[in-house]
């Protein structure tokens, strides 16, 4: 056999791909790129992509070494996602190999067959004669069957029948058993598409069923943008298309989940952190094979492989969690747009506060500009008002008139929303003789107090402790928490309002997507209540008998040292506000604050989101931040506060020098200085910033700190990373 080698791009930070001799007895037509195969390296099993075979090699013949296994026989990545993965190298500043890893699903990664998550169906056969069957469970049994030729295995065991009873069955020649992939089914009863309003059929005829185009659609909380998303839908169901549906993090409920299989027959996989690897490479492989026509998910679903993909649609397009806080550090919703632009073909980004970048783009004029001005059906959007908290007694945080307009509303028989982005009981545990306060040792910040279990508790490095009896300093009685958590608010308003449920929603009370299930079902079932949450309640939900919304304390987020802090906020708090009054009855939102003469927030009320967001791009403009300018943020950190500082000023001047020879190249460093919280899980942290008009040479620049970082030497506890666009500098 003519000799050659297999190009293979691994999981690995190095900046090239890797050359292998081929499987015994594997022919060079046996490999395409695409494939996955497993090999030795340095010691360690890996998983790679097959880019593509070569007749020779750099290396020393006897150098080489052979692939372990061809775990595909075709092409797992087709060519537009290995193209694809290139794009996200180069624009992240990662290996190809690293890339193709984070888009595979864990089992893929991990060596599995893709058949491996076949599931055990039963199939009628063409039967010859009307059977004679005994016992009148074999006649249901092959009742079900004359209504539908296939049925999953499970669901058959789940109607109480039994293997020996699918055995005689087969015996008889009338079944079959066969391993399938399990496909979702639609739900029973398919609910028909709502009569649009005015403004919701104008977006929807300006939407497109091809070619690239990106659209903003910019429509206040509850304006019915869903329903806008779901007619588009069904245009491109017509056309044969798959469609990808982005949505947040906390955004993918059951109930979502529930609309889109009541409106659609066909399948609807919807993938998510919620499920185990199997449940995920079903789905994965359910989009990959065009079974699956729907595709709704969150951040890492934007890496689906989808033959047939028509349309893209990002929901919340503003929300953080579209980026990846850690590896690799992309944006689903930017790769999104990419993605859109190489299939050409239309993605739409929708959100009642959508993020400045989108914005931006919108008022340019390069993407297009749809907005829905009023909420849909009957609902009115809420009033909202500042409440200053100036020399007003306060009555466990609240004011007095806020309590009263609880009160009237719980006694109304609706519902009231207290948001507080505060959880735990106290942020503060202090000694009232010698100012001692708890704090974390391995982070500079403070413990949290949780009354429920008892325990200090680090929001930011999860280090838990017991809370001391006594000062730990002054060994006296009289340690006091100060300041409010949810848990806390949710203790003092059961004293207040002691006739009414008061319910607690954070991620202490709330774990898992079934806990949020029960949660939904309960306050959908009615009745007055009092929720107390953090932005877990804030985000997309509809909460039809909620009519008041308290925002406790406003002030958190207005002095924020980041330059998106304002941005965050007013998007924040207008999602909370965006709870109240989504149907019949009116809502009305109270925000308390000690600044309510803060310009930007009386700005937000009495002119809405769109008028702040102008005044804070008009603000990035003169600062020369972006979206106007490019940016990336280079981190370091180390046990050793000098390391992470001295790491990157040798980067700084390794640039400056770099520059020097390179003057058309103009970006400007900002930095090496220390982050906002600058210790953390007892490490130091420095970041240094490079801002730049041209994109491209912010990647040239960037490139060189990636290529001079990989040269060095570094000690084991010295770590870096890139973050390119990172939604915050904290
Ligand atoms: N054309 C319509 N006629 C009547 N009701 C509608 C119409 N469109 C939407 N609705 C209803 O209005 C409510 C809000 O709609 P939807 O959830 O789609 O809003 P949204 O814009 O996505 O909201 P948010 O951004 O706040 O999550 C839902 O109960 C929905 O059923
Ligand atoms: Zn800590």
């Amino acid at each position: 056999m003519p000799f050659f080698v297999v190009d293979v791009a691994l999981p690995v930070p190095l900046q090239r791909s890797f050359d292998y001799l081929p499987c015994a007895e594997d022919a060079r037509s046996d490999y395409q790129p695409g494939q996955r195969v497993r090999v030795n390296f340095a010691n360690q099993l890996l998983t790679g992509v097959v880019l593509g075979t070569r007749e020779q090699s750099d290396v020393a013949a006897n150098k080489l070494k052979s692939l372990l296994q061809r775990l595909d026989d075709q092409p797992l990545f087709d060519a537009e996602t290995l193209q694809l993965s290139l794009w996200l190298a180069q624009y992240y500043h990662h290996t190809q190999g690293e890339v193709l890893d984070l888009m595979m699903p864990a089992m893929l990664r991990k060596g599995s067959r893709l058949d491996e998550v076949d599931e055990r169906h039963w199939r009628r056969l063409a039967a010859a004669n009307e059977p004679t069957l005994r016992g009148s469970k074999q006649q249901a049994l092959w009742q079900l069957f004359e209504q539908q030729s296939l049925w999953p295995h499970q669901q058959l065991t789940s109607r109480g029948f039994t293997q020996a009873q699918l055995q005689r069955l087969q015996t008889l020649q009338l079944i079959e058993p066969l391993q399938l992939l399990p496909l979702p089914s639609a739900a029973d009863e398919q609910q028909p598409a709502l009569a649009l309003n005015a403004q919701q059929q104008q977006a929807l005829d300006q939407l497109r069923c091809s070619q690239f185009s990106v659209s903003l659609l910019e429509g206040v909380t509850g304006s019915g943008k869903t329903e806008v998303y779901l007619q588009w839908i069904a245009q491109l169901l017509q056309h044969q298309r798959q469609i990808l549906v982005l949505v947040p993090e906390i955004g993918l409920t059951p109930q979502t989940l529930k609309r889109f299989r009541q409106r659609f027959s066909e399948p609807v996989v919807a993938l998510h952190s919620g499920l185990n690897d199997r449940e995920r490479l079903q789905g994965w492989r359910a989009a990959a094979e065009g079974k699956a026509r729907i595709v709704i998910g969150t951040r890492s679903a934007v890496f689906t492989q989808m033959p047939e993909l028509g349309a893209i649609i990002i929901d919340e397009e503003h929300d953080a969690s579209f980026k990846q806080q850690d590896g690799l550090r992309y944006s689903a919703r930017d790769f999104a747009v990419v993605r859109a632009h190489q299939r050409d073909i239309p993605i739409l980004l929708g959100s009642a506060t959508p993020s400045l970048e989108s914005l931006h783009n919108a008022l340019i004029g390069k993407y297009q500009h749809i907005k829905l001005t009023q909420r849909a059906g009957n609902a009115k959007p809420p009033g909202m008002m500042l409440h200053s908290l100036l020399h007003q007694p306060l009555t466990a945080g609240f004011a007095q008139p806020v309590l009263q307009r609880m009160h009237d509303t719980l006694q109304a028989g609706q519902q009231v929303l207290v948001f507080l982005n505060r959880r735990g009981y106290a942020p503060l545990l202090a000694c009232n003789h010698c100012g001692w306060m708890a704090e974390c040792r391995r982070c500079d910040a403070r413990l949290t107090l949780h009354q429920w279990p008892h325990h200090l508790h680090c929001h930011h490095c999860g280090h838990q402790q017991a809370v001391p009896a006594v000062c730990p300093s002054c060994h006296q009685p009289g340690l006091e928490s100060i300041g409010q958590g949810t848990e806390k608010v949710q203790q003092q308003l059961l004293e207040l309002f002691p006739n009414w449920p008061i319910r607690r929603v954070d991620r202490d009370t709330v774990r898992g997507k079934q806990a949020f299930d029960q949660l939904y079902d309960d306050i959908h079932d009615g009745g007055p209540c009092i929720l107390v949450g953090t932005q877990m309640l804030a985000k997309g939900h509809h909460f039809p008998d909620v009519t008041l919304v308290v925002v406790l304390d406003a002030d958190a987020g207005l002095f924020s040292s980041d330059f998106r802090g304002m941005e965050h906020s007013a998007q924040l708090i207008l999602q909370v506000a965006g709870r109240a009054g989504r149907a019949e009855m009116p809502g009305e939102v109270w925000i308390q604050t000690l600044y309510a003469d803060h310009p930007q927030l009386n700005l937000l009320l009495d002119n809405g989101y769109h008028a702040l967001a102008l005044s804070l791009l008009q603000e990035r403009q003169q600062r020369q931040l972006p979206p106007y300018t490019h940016l990336a943020l280079l981190r370091a950190e180390s046990e050793d506060r000098h390391q992470a500082e001295q790491l990157l000023q040798h980067t700084r001047q390794h640039v400056q020098h770099w520059q020097r020879q390179h003057p058309q190249v103009r970006v400007s460093l900002v930095g090496p200085f220390p982050a906002i919280m600058e210790r953390r899980a007892g490490r130091f942290r420095q970041q240094l910033q490079v801002h730049a008009n041209e994109r491209q040479a912010l990647h040239q620049v960037l490139h060189q700190i990636i290529h001079y970082l990989q040269q060095q030497r570094l000690p084991r506890q010295l770590r870096w990373h890139l973050d390119v666009d990172p939604i915050d500098t904290l």
